[in-house]
């Protein structure tokens, strides 16, 4: 059996070796799935996001040469007064995206899915993340780091932008991409830890 996991995320790739997967007795690949990610008309957050999750994993099932093959795709949004937030394309975009975080309470949600010949498995993870205020001169000296560019939400809570996190309810790994305890469940669910 090979796990695959289906994902360019290097933050994926690490969560997903911490939990112990990645040594000697059991191996994972990487292989991105490369998927439209639009949000289709009326589609809420959370429907969206386990959708993702589930096409990267089926995508990457659909590429394997392996039939036993368990393939692993996660998606991550920011969800700010019902706005999705995905990745910036932009330096203004990302400008606008931290502007909004600032001062109030967002939602991370960050949806895992599993899937076999047999069988898929899927679980979402919501956390509650609130910024502290920022200013307009930290918002682009955030930006000049070139942090927010790859991340959804525009800001990597494991990085710089750990410092604008005054308070976390949820998963701090589902924040960074990928929660751990759910996985862990998600793969003792599907016999292969
Ligand atoms: C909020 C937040 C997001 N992120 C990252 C996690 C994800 O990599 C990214 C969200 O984009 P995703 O589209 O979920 O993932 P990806 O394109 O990086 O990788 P793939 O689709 O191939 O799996 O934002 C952080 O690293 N830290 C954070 O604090």
């Amino acid at each position: 059996m090979t796990l695959i996991l289906a994902s360019a995320s290097p933050r994926r790739r690490e969560l997903l070796a911490q939990l112990g997967l990645g040594n000697a007795a059991f191996q994972f690949s990487v292989q991105p799935a490369d998927i439209d990610e639009s949000l289709r008309a009326g589609e809420a957050p959370a429907p969206f996001v386990r959708r993702l999750a589930l096409e990267k994993a089926q995508a990457g099932l659909a590429a394997s040469a392996d039939a036993n093959a368990v393939v692993l795709g996660s998606d991550t949004i920011v969800v700010c007064n019902d706005t999705i937030l995905g990745k910036p394309a932009d330096s203004d975009e990302a400008f606008a995206m931290l502007s909004s975080l600032s001062g109030r309470t967002h939602q991370v949600m960050t949806a895992v899915a599993l899937c076999s010949a047999a069988r898929t498995e899927s679980v979402l993870v919501c956390t509650e993340v609130t910024f502290t205020a920022l200013t307009a001169a930290q918002i682009h000296a955030y930006i000049a780091s070139g942090e927010p560019m790859d991340k959804a939400g525009a800001y990597g809570i494991q990085g710089l932008g750990g410092s604008f996190v005054k308070q976390l309810q949820g998963s701090y790994s589902a924040v960074v991409g990928l929660p751990l305890v759910e996985t862990r469940e998600l793969l003792q669910k599907m016999h292969i830890i």
